[in-house]
Formats: C-alpha cells, sequence, structure tokens
C-alpha cells in the first residue's frame, strides 16, 4: 500500500530541516482542462505532464464515459482522442467526479448544449458544494437542471438541444463558473459573453485560444469582459502540463518554515492569476527569489528557490484573493510561523471549497495553540514568532490543502500534529509523502 493510501492517522515529527530540489506534478487546472478540450478536439491530443491525481483521473473517466478514447501511455503521457464540439454522446451511467468542483463544473458547461442528459455526483464533500452558481447561468442557455435543494448533487441536467447564446455578469469571483458559461457557449451558435469583475485563473482562455477557438478578453469599467465565438472547430494540440504553483506553495512554505531549510522548486507556472502566494509570501519578508525565468507553452515559468528566515505577518488585500485562492491554508500555517498578526481580506470562496476552509483551519490552529479570529469574509492569525505549541489531531474533512498544510505545520511546530486521514492528498498531489519524505521531513503513523 502507499503511503497516502493507508488511512490510519499520521503526524509529521517536528524539528524537519529540508534540503534538495521538489518536482511537483503537474498543474491540476492545465490537467482538467487539457482532457476536456482534447476531448472536444477533432483528432488526437498528446499530454505529457498530466497531473495523476484522482480529481483528473475522474475526468478523465467522465470524457470517456461522453465517448471520447482517453488512454495513458506512461507517467504523466497520455493521449485523447476528441470527438469535435458538439460530439458527445449521453453518457449511459452517472458521472462521478469524486472530490472535483473544478471536475464537475466544467463538465457541466461542457454537456449543458448538448441535447442528452446527465446524471453528476461526488463524494460527501462534493455534494455539500453549491452547484447553483453554474446552473443559473446554464439555465439561460435552455439547459435545465433537477438537483437536491440548492442545488447540490446528485444533479441531472437535460442539456439545451437549441441553445442561444448568453451574456452573463458572474456574480462570484469564480474561474470554475466562468469556464461553465464558456464552455456550453462553445456548442452554441453566436457569441457567449462572460463577464467578471475580478481576474480569475486564464487557463480555459488560453486554453481554448491555443485549440483554436476564438476567446477575447477586453478590460473595460463593467470588469474583464471575455468572447466566445461558437462552434469552432477545435485542433489537437500536444500539450505539457506546466507544475503545479498550488502544489509548489508546500514544499516552498515548509521550507521558508523549517529551520535551516532551502529547497529549490523548479519548473513553476507563475502565471499571473495564479500568483498572488508568492508576491504575498515576499511581502512578508520570505527569502523566496525567481531563478531561471523563463516561458514555457506560453506560460512565465521560473525555479523557485526558498529558504528559511524571519518572517513577519502583513495585510493580505481583497483584491488579490483570486489569484491565491487554494493558497490560503498553507500561507496561515507561514502566518502562525510568523512574527505579528497577518490579516487575510475578502476570503469568504474559502467557504465553499472541498471544506469550510476558514473553519477548518481556524479549529486546527487553535488546537495547535495559535489564536486566530474570523468574520464571514476575513482571516486573521497571530504569529507566535516561530513558537507554534502543536501537538494536536486535526480534522481533514476530505480536504487535501488541509492535510498538507498541517503536515507542514507539524514539521515546524514544538509537539507533533496529527492529520486524521492523510488519503486526501491523492486528489491533487499524489506524491506528497514521498517527495516531502526525500526533502528531509518524517511521518509516524498512529500504531493502534
Ligand atoms: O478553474 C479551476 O481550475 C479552479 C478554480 C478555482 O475554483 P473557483 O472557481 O471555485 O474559485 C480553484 O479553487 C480550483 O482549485 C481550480
Ligand atoms: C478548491 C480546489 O479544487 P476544486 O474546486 O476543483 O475541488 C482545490 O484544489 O483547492
Amino acid at each position: 500500500m502507499s503511503h497516502s493510501a493507508d488511512p490510519r492517522p499520521m503526524s509529521a515529527v517536528p524539528g524537519a530541516t529540508l534540503t534538495g530540489v521538489a518536482n511537483v506534478p503537474g498543474d491540476k487546472s492545465v490537467s482538467h482542462r487539457s482532457l476536456l478540450f482534447g476531448a472536444m478536439a477533432v483528432g488526437e491530443t498528446k499530454i505529457t505532464g498530466l497531473l495523476e491525481g484522482q480529481d483528473v483521473l475522474d475526468t478523465g473517466k467522465a470524457m470517456q464515459a461522453l465517448g471520447a478514447e482517453v488512454i495513458q501511455h506512461g507517467p504523466g503521457e497520455w493521449s485523447v482522442h476528441g470527438v469535435g464540439v458538439g460530439g458527445f454522446s449521453e453518457p449511459v451511467d452517472v458521472i462521478d467526479c469524486g472530490n472535483s468542483g473544478t471536475g464537475v463544473r466544467l463538465i457541466m458547461g461542457t454537456v449543458a448544449t448538448h441535447g442528452f442528459s446527465t446524471t453528476f455526483t461526488g463524494d460527501a464533500s462534493l455534494r455539500s458544494r453549491p452547484m447553483g452558481r453554474v446552473t443559473d447561468p446554464l439555465a439561460m442557455f435552455g439547459t435545465q437542471s433537477y438537483g437536491r435543494a440548492q442545488g447540490r448533487l446528485p444533479l441531472t441536467l437535460v442539456g439545451a438541444s437549441n441553445p442561444v447564446p448568453v451574456r452573463y455578469v458572474s456574480p462570484v469571483p469564480s474561474a470554475q463558473v466562468k469556464s461553465a458559461v464558456l464552455l456550453a457557449g462553445l456548442n452554441t451558435p453566436g457569441e457567449t459573453v462572460l463577464i467578471e469583475a475580478e481576474a480569475t485563473r486564464d487557463h480555459t482562455e488560453r486554453m481554448l485560444n491555443g485549440f483554436g477557438a476564438q476567446v477575447t478578453t477586453e478590460i473595460t469599467d463593467e470588469g474583464r469582459v471575455i468572447t466566445l465565438k461558437g462552434q469552432p472547430e477545435l485542433r489537437p494540440q500536444t500539450i505539457v502540463v506546466p507544475r503545479d504553483p498550488s502544489s509548489a506553495a508546500f514544499p516552498v512554505c515548509a521550507a521558508l518554515i523549517c529551520e535551516g531549510s532551502d529547497v529549490l522548486v523548479p519548473g513553476i507556472g507563475l502565471n499571473p492569476t495564479r500568483a498572488g502566494l508568492y508576491t504575498t509570501l515576499r511581502e512578508m519578508g520570505a527569502d523566496l527569489t525567481y531563478e531561471n525565468e523563463r516561458e514555457e507553452g506560453g506560460e512565465p515559468v521560473a525555479d523557485l528557490r526558498a529558504r528559511c528566515g524571519p518572517i513577519k505577518g502583513i495585510e493580505v488585500p481583497p483584491e488579490r484573493a483570486a489569484s491565491m485562492i487554494d493558497e490560503y491554508p498553507i500561507l496561515s500555517v507561514v502566518a502562525a510561523m510568523a512574527e505579528g498578526t497577518t490579516v487575510m481580506h475578502g476570503v469568504k470562496e474559502l467557504r465553499v471549497k472541498e471544506s469550510d476552509r476558514i473553519d477548518a483551519m481556524a479549529r486546527g490552529l487553535e488546537a495547535c495553540g495559535v489564536r486566530v479570529e474570523e468574520t464571514e469574509d476575513s482571516f486573521t492569525v497571530h504569529g507566535t514568532g516561530g513558537a507554534i505549541p502543536g501537538g494536536a489531531t486535526v480534522g481533514t474533512r476530505l480536504d487535501h490543502r488541509i492535510a498538507m498544510s498541517f503536515f507542514c505545520l507539524g514539521m515546524a511546530a514544538q509537539k507533533p500534529v496529527t492529520v486524521d486521514d492523510a488519503t486526501v492528498v491523492e486528489t491533487s498531489f499524489p506524491n506528497f509523502l514521498p517527495l516531502m519524505e526525500q526533502l528531509g521531513s518524517r511521518f509516524e503513523r498512529e500504531t493502534s
């Protein structure tokens, strides 16, 4: 059994010093989209560096259920034989997206304008997350949805046979909502327009253009106006998936807080819509440098070097939230080690992730002896100046980022921190435990 498949509670042994090179896996957002867009292209898309986390594997299975051919050739090497825009066929069974909000919401968008029904479900975490934010705009195309209260999964979408193009102002800063609308627009004649007040990750726009669609973005007083021309023929691509900045955050932040550490994380995608954590860490005084800055596959990439040193608390502005939305749990850990207070503003979206991440971090940090305060939309962590007591068991609530954050905290705390369920790391970072061990961390299983 692999380390992370063992369901027993596990702790990170305190006092780690991390050194060496951390090769983190491929980007989760780009991996989902590679499979999805490849499935809608005419011909064969080749992918290297695909993240083989459970979320992405579930999207691959869904593409097969809709009629595309998805084949693994070797580690990270995959091909997708697509059926063309509008070419999906009705799945004969329920689509189970597991733990993945991105998977379910993007696939809902794609099938919304195919004239058949699709039923979606997921694990207990995904079944508790709001889907109305996607089914509301999809209804404007003519799609019907029948879910549980507040649009929760399981949910059936009856796709529109004669979809009409939509102009939608997104009420939430969410790349998943934006992408669902644009993907529904793919099989709709005319122009679909999505307007977002704040920039969210732009992989859908960039990649769809790469596949030959016409997607333009205009910055206006209303916000970012994104226009997609419907019914393009998508051309298959050769995709090299960049390494995931959200996964890189764990070895980087662990190195910043573990005495004597010096870690290099090569080839990290630093698309500005994803790089907010690294800006924030530098403002906190972290010894974090970008080396060998370059462009790969149209995305800015650098090798990140993180060394342990003094860190101070800061105010993180609300306008930065979308560019680091998945990184607040690990930022809270760095904030707990810092000198002074860190206030994270504009973070209410954290409450509808795999768990309520403000609540999960707040309860776990308190149990480890760290003082915190929260409002609906903000999170404050009072730094301990390098002396986190630790000595608690924390609940991961089916949330991979909560598990990895508390493992990192445990490496720097005074007493061991136990994570109740390490299996959840499989979602986005299946080699998290061996990679951290290779850098110098140690993990212990509970023996009972
Ligand atoms: O589009 C994507 O690939 C993602 C969008 C974000 O979600 P929201 O759109 O809900 O902010 C992020 O949290 C998720 O991990 C990946
Ligand atoms: C929020 C996340 O993912 P998703 O919404 O795809 O489940 C995440 O990976 O942190």
